[in-house]
């Protein structure tokens, strides 16, 4: 019997640090739509932001790696230390297409992305060759989206924090606990990060 491509979710992200915005996103996606698996892509530079409080992108990978340890639908990617910097997203996955010409990718993405997402890199080629997976962010107007044949709106449950709060918390000393794994947070105390 002929398999069917297995259909990778790709989450894109700084994951500086990843917290449970991030985790419940790609574990409902993993398990509540066709994918097969999540992968968290870590981007060394988001073409669209400031560097500054940026930790070193491998300190970002293994964060991500912690927390998503004994999930087989989760995975982490360093794909992007590879490529040249920044990391605009459709050379990313022109180059996994490449790597991987078996699996289907899949674009995840909140819909406060797709507000601005005629400023990404032929964002024209992206919706021409991918389908993209977008799930609600508020105040996030989309309309405009709606009806684009690549694009698939999804409901998945939704927690309102960011790295930004985050990192935020630890420089005021505040307890980040249940906000971010407790495995993530001793590997932030051990680093040193954000403080
Ligand atoms: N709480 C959340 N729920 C769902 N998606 C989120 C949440 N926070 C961030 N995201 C999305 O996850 C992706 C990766 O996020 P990113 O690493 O930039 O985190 P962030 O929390 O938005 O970071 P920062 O506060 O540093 O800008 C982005 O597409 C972002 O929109
Ligand atoms: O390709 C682009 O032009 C492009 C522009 C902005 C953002 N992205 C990707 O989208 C990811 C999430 O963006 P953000 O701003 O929500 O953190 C980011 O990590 C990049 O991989 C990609």
């Amino acid at each position: 019997m002929e398999k069917t491509r297995q259909k990778i979710g790709l989450f894109f992200g700084s994951f500086n640090p990843v917290h449970i915005g991030h985790l419940i996103i790609a574990n409902y996606m993993a398990n509540f739509s066709d994918l097969d698996e999540v992968w968290f892509v870590v981007s060394p530079h988001n073409p669209l932001k400031q560097k500054s409080s940026l930790a070193n992108m491998y300190d970002r990978l293994e964060m991500v790696n912690l927390a998503i340890a004994n999930t087989p639908c989760l995975k982490a990617s360093d794909i992007e230390f590879k490529l040249p910097q920044p990391s605009y997203t459709i050379d990313t996955l022109t180059h996994l297409k490449e790597k991987y010409p078996s699996k289907e990718f899949i674009l995840i993405m909140g819909s406060d992305n797709l507000v601005s997402f005629k400023k990404w890199k032929n964002y024209e080629i992206l919706l021409r060759d991918y389908n993209i997976y977008v799930y609600p962010r508020p105040e996030a107007n989309v309309e405009e989206w709606e009806t684009h044949p690549s694009i698939t709106f999804t409901t998945t449950p939704q927690m309102e924090i960011s790295s930004t709060f985050i990192r935020n918390a630890i420089k005021q000393r505040k307890n980040i606990r249940f906000l971010v794994p407790d495995k993530v947070i001793e590997f932030i105390d051990k680093k040193n990060l954000y403080s």
